[in-house]
C-alpha cells in the first residue's frame, strides 16, 4: 500500500526558527522544506516568476518594509509551487500566515500536524538583528548561533551576505506585533482541528529533539543520528 503523503505546516514568528527547523525536518525525514519568503523572493527576483509585474513591483514594497503581502499573491505563489509537488512530502515554512490563506490551503490538502514556535519577544528582536543572509540561496547565518566560517561570506559560494532591510531593529517590533495579529486566527483553527502542536523556548536546539520525535511518530527518519 503507498503510504499517505505528510502535509506539515510550521508557525511561528519571525525569527522564531521556523526556516532552522524545517531544514532539519528535510535533512532528517527527507521531505521538501517550502519557504513561502523564500518563493516569494525568487518570484520577484525575475527568472521566469509566478508574480505578473506589476504584482511583483507591489509585493516588493511589502517586502522591503516587513509587511505581509496580499493574500492573493502569496496564495498564488503556493498554490503554483505546491501543485509542483503532489506526489511528495511536504513541510511548509511561512504559508499560511492570515486566515484567508488558511482556507485557501483547505480547498487543496488536508494538513496533518501544524507546528507551532512560541519565542519570547526579546529572543526574537536579538536573533533577527543577528541575522545574515546569502540572498541567492536562502541559506540564514546568526553571528551567535551559526556563524559563517568566515565573517560577512556565504560559506559555500565565498559572496557577501546582507541583511535583510525588514531585519533592522526599526522595523523589527511592528512586524512582530502585525504577524501576532494575523496568526491569532489560524492557529485557533488548527488548535480547534485537534492538530496543533505548540513548542515553546528560547533555543531552538532544546525545541528540536521534541519536534523530531514527534515527526518520528509519523514518518520514518532517513538520518535517525540528526536528532540532536
Ligand atoms: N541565538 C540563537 N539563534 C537562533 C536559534 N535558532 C535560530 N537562530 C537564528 O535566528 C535567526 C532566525 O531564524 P530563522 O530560522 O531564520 O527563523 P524564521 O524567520 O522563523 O524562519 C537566524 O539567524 C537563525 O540562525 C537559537 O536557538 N539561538
Ligand atoms: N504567507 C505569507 N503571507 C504574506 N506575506 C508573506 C508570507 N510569507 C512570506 N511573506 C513575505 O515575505 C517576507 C519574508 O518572509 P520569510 O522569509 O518567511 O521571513 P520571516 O520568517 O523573517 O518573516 C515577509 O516579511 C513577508 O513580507
Amino acid at each position: 500500500m503507498a503510504s499517505k503523503l505528510l502535509r506539515a505546516v510550521v508557525l511561528g514568528p519571525p525569527g522564531s526558527g521556523k526556516g532552522t527547523v524545517c531544514d532539519r525536518i528535510a535533512r532528517s525525514f527527507g521531505l521538501q522544506h517550502l519557504s513561502s519568503g523564500q518563493f516569494l523572493r525568487e518570484s520577484l527576483g525575475g527568472g521566469g516568476g509566478e508574480c505578473p509585474r506589476e504584482a511583483g513591483a507591489l509585493a516588493q514594497q511589502y517586502l522591503e518594509r516587513g509587511l505581509l503581502v496580499p493574500d492573493h499573491v502569496i496564495t498564488r505563489v503556493m498554490m503554483t509551487e505546491l501543485e509542483k509537488r503532489r506526489e511528495q512530502h511536504w513541510l511548509l515554512d511561512g504559508f499560511p500566515r492570515t486566515l484567508g490563506q488558511a482556507k485557501a490551503l483547505d480547498g487543496i490538502c488536508e494538513l496533518d500536524l501544524v507546528i507551532s514556535l512560541n519565542i519570547p519577544f526579546e529572543t526574537l528582536k536579538d536573533r533577527l538583528s543577528a541575522r545574515w543572509v546569502h540572498p541567492a540561496s536562502g541559506r540564514v547565518y546568526n553571528m551567535d548561533f551559526n556563524p559563517p566560517h568566515v565573517q560577512g561570506v556565504d560559506d559555500l559560494t565565498g559572496e557577501p551576505l546582507v541583511q535583510r532591510q525588514e531585519d533592522r531593529p526599526e522595523a523589527v517590533a511592528a512586524r512582530l506585533r502585525k504577524y501576532k495579529d494575523a496568526a491569532k486566527p489560524v492557529i485557533e483553527l488548527y488548535k480547534s482541528r485537534g492538530i496543533l502542536y505548540s513548542f515553546s523556548g528560547t533555543e531552538t536546539n532544546k525545541i528540536w529533539p521534541y519536534v523530531y520525535s514527534l515527526l518520528s511518530s509519523r514518518i520514518p527518519p532517513i538520518h535517525p543520528e540528526e536528532e540532536h
